[in-house]
């Protein structure tokens, strides 16, 4: 299992994720789209990865807003899987033009 990161390895790492920030035990995000279906294919592109990392986003899809939160489930906090999620859903983002 992934160890859990301490609280200066998270705020370092987050220096590198500009839109991202902290919340308790878990690394929030809020990408908001040109249109809904541009909110999909950033969904769709993260679902593919996610799925290759075995390592999953809780996601809220409000018309083209998307919220994301990131944690791990299994170590009760967060990891550098976390982190690493992180920057596949803001590549993906940035593939559809938007800068978190
Ligand atoms: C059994 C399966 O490998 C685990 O449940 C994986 C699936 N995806 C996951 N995603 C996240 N975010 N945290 C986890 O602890 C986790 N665990």
């Amino acid at each position: 299992m992934a160890r859990l990161l301490n609280d200066e390895e998270i705020t370092r790492q987050l220096q590198q994720l500009p839109g991202w920030s902290r919340s308790e035990d878990a690394i929030v995000a809020t990408i908001e789209a040109p249109d809904f279906p541009a909110a999909i294919r950033i969904v769709t592109a993260v679902a593919d990865q996610a799925e290759s990392m075995n390592h999953h986003p809780d996601i809220d899809i409000r018309w083209r807003t998307t919220h994301w939160l990131l944690t791990t489930h299994d170590a009760g906090g967060l990891t550098q899987l976390d982190i690493e999620l992180a920057h596949v859903i803001s590549d993906a983002a940035r593939r559809e033009g938007v800068q978190l």
